[in-house]
């Protein structure tokens, strides 16, 4: 059987925010058709390692590739849909559900007018994330849930090969989860990986192939969602956690021994 192609791959990744060292030599990969999800505790640097995949944060040491290529002379963006961490940010603009979704598909559209496959692409992620019905509503009159609802339909838009997403369920009330959760398995079927930072596993759960425990800017362990989320939560109480997270099941040296710069 063919190795699995490596979508994302940080190695020994380090990246400073003002004068803290946020990321401490990380390595972290995603692999074709795997979600991976980040965890740990507030201040530990997922956000800060997903935003060195994407570019907003420079690394400092350490390696990143995309789909085989090195950061650097990495193009092929419109294969990389990105959820911010949960934000307005198209608050206060004049613009409908439908239109910001529709932004997501302008890499693809290449200044060209919206084609029928890419109204096709909007009304599709419309829907996975049910709110079809909002299209034609200003974005400044949906609640915060719903917002964040939108902005993981415009990245669904794109259709990417990544999709990189923050704290998507943060704010979401259970029936919207659930609504993203069964977006997100139809979303992995078409073969779409997925890296996302997660604080509760809700319905995500039995989606996550992989789970990487930060703890401040360093890999602290890989393993079993489930039980890694008990450690996150319970960092003093890990002994049982381990036995339950099957810690070192199929990984990589470097992600079995990570975090030796201490
Ligand atoms: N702009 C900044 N300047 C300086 N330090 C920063 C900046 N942004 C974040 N940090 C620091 O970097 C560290 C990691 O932050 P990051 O947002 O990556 O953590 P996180 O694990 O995503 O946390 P949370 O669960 O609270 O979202 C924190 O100690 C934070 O204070």
């Amino acid at each position: 059987m063919a190795a699995p192609q490596t979508v994302m791959s940080l190695r020994d990744a380090t990246a400073t925010l003002g004068a803290r060292a946020v990321l401490r030599g990380i390595d972290l990969t995603v692999d074709s058709g795997e979600v991976v999800a980040l965890l740990g505790a507030n201040g530990s640097g997922k956000s800060t390692a997903i935003r060195t995949v994407i570019g907003q944060v420079p690394l400092t040491g350490g390696e990143l590739e995309l789909f085989g290529t090195p950061f650097a002379r990495f193009r092929d963006w419109r294969r990389v849909g990105y959820v911010p961490q949960r934000s307005t940010a198209a608050a206060g603009v004049p613009a409908t559900v439908r239109e910001v979704v529709s932004s997501g598909r302008l890499s693809h559209a290449r200044l060209r007018p919206l084609g029928r496959a890419d109204r096709a692409a909007v009304t599709r992620a419309l829907e996975l994330v049910g709110m079809a019905d909002r299209a034609r509503d200003s974005v400044n009159a949906l609640s915060g849930g719903q917002h964040q609802r939108v902005l993981i339909a415009r990245a669904l838009a794109g259709a990417p090969d990544l999709l990189i997403m923050d704290e998507p369920l943060a704010g979401m009330d259970l029936a919207s989860q659930d609504v993203l959760a069964e977006a997100l398995r139809e979303q992995v079927a078409r073969g779409t990986s997925v890296l996302l930072v997660l604080h509760e596993l809700g319905p995500f759960a039995p989606l996550i192939d992989r789970a990487v425990l930060l703890r401040e800017g360093l890999v602290e362990r890989v393993g079993n969602p489930e039980a890694l989320h008990d450690i996150a939560c319970h960092p003093h109480d890990t002994h049982d956690a381990e036995g339950r997270a099957g810690i070192g099941a199929g990984l990589s040296m470097s992600e079995l021994n990570p975090g030796t710069r201490r």
